[in-house]
């Protein structure tokens, strides 16, 4: 056997506040996030979303200190991987890959290449799959594999997700208690699980999976947990004019506080790392959201970072599918039977209802209308929330 390597993806976030525009067109660059009929209208509305965003977004940065510290935290993540999968016996080699800011995917890929890998785990930071992230990673990988012969060499295994995995769930399980065992009245406070969300499209039209792993995983850390705690289950950090999944949290937070629940322990679900969505979005925003409902008691649960229960399941998991047969992009960038990946045939002027949708969306905005927001900063992306 030579050399083993493991990959893990993850989002990526700008390092420092100049970072932050050019990450977001990145980010809207990416047709597995904003998905367009036609491929050439891709980067011009990239560019104009990610300028017209940019200052609100920098603003939520400079609240958490100017940047994400999720390079960081990834990267203390790997070096405890590596450091538990050696404990374990396992030489192995990893590498971080970000979607949509440095280290890119790409440059792991480069690296992972060079250091002459030939077995490799591709492993997604996420614990439940959805297009708009690990499907997302995983296409573009699958584009560099088809390109490159050399890479076709390196026999691989992927972990699409594991929302189920029991060393995770405990971990989770652990967190909580923990935050729980600081309420005054641990069996009275209410758990709040706050994922992140996806418009609901991906789950109606293209069949992801996201919906039904995490609904499926908020039960299993419930039943690790193993108390009588009550329990809600959220979305959060919603962006642009269409609908999400729901309930949103600021309204299931409205919700609870107008039934008079005092206490609340908020679970961000959907991450294993701190990021602008838990230090920015659940600590500034949603306490305020909260307190103002009457919830007098904000509890939030830290995201897993570097908990040595959690880094034990990665590397457990890890050494497992090191043992499995090698396996082919197709069968894991399509994990659930006709999901929609981006590009599809059926994704045409006029041929479906998602294009039709779309096409009226796009009318509906009107590049009038666009230009008038970038002049006065005021106009239809400002009225749908997009900015
Ligand atoms: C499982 C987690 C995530 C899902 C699902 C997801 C889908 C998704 N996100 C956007 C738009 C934005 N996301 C942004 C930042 C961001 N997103 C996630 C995770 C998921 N996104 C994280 C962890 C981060 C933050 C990284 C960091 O800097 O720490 C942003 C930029 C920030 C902002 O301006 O608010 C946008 C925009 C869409 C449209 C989407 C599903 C289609
Ligand atoms: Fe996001
Ligand atoms: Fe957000």
């Amino acid at each position: 056997m030579g050399r083993v390597g493991v990959l893990l993806l993850n989002l990526g976030g700008p390092d420092q506040i100049e970072d932050v525009r050019p990450f977001l067109f990145n980010l809207f660059s990416d047709p597995e996030i904003i998905r367009l009929p036609i491929k050439g209208l891709q980067k011009p509305l990239a560019w104009l979303i990610s300028t017209l965003r940019a200052k609100k977004s920098q603003a939520n940065y400079l609240q958490i200190g100017g940047g994400s510290p999720l390079r960081k935290i990834t990267e203390a993540q790997a070096e405890a991987l590596e450091n538990r999968l050696t404990e374990i016996g396992k030489q192995v080699q990893v590498y971080i890959g970000m979607r949509y800011w440095h280290p890119f995917t790409e440059e792991a890929i480069a690296k992972i290449k060079q250091d002459n890998i030939r077995q490799l785990v591709i492993l997604p930071l996420y614990p439940q799959f959805s297009i708009s992230t690990s499907g997302s990673s995983f296409r573009i990988i699958e584009e560099m594999w088809k390109e490159d012969p050399t890479l076709r060499q390196i026999e691989y295994t992927l972990i699409p997700s594991w929302y189920n995995d029991p060393g995770y769930l405990q971990s989770m399980a652990d967190l909580i208690a923990q935050e729980l065992d600081q309420c005054s009245n641990p069996d009275q406070a209410h758990i709040f699980f706050s994922a992140h969300g996806v418009p609901q499209s991906y789950v109606e039209e293209a069949g992801d999976p996201y919906q039904r792993e995490i609904e499926e995983c908020t039960r299993l850390v419930m039943k690790t947990l193993n108390r009588p705690n009550q329990y809600t289950l959220a979305y959060q950090s919603r962006v642009g004019p269409v609908e999400w999944l729901k309930p949103y949290t600021e309204d299931a937070l409205e919700e609870l506080g107008s039934q008079g629940v005092k206490d609340i322990v908020v679970v961000p679900i959907s991450f294993v790392s701190e990021h602008i969505e838990t230090l920015q979005e659940i600590d500034i925003e949603y306490r305020e959201i909260a307190e103002e409902a009457g919830i007098a008691n904000f509890h939030r649960v830290p995201a897993l970072n570097t908990h040595p229960v959690f880094i034990n399941s990665l590397a457990q998991m890890v050494a497992k599918s090191l043992e499995e047969e090698p396996t082919t992009f197709d069968q894991v960038t399509h994990p659930v039977k006709n999901m929609k990946m981006y590009p599809q045939e059926s994704w045409e002027w006029g041929m479906t209802t998602a294009a039709e949708v779309w096409n009226g969306r796009l009318a509906m905005l009107g590049f009038i209308g666009l230009i008038i927001e970038l002049v006065s900063g005021q106009g239809p992306l400002h009225f749908v929330g997009l900015l």
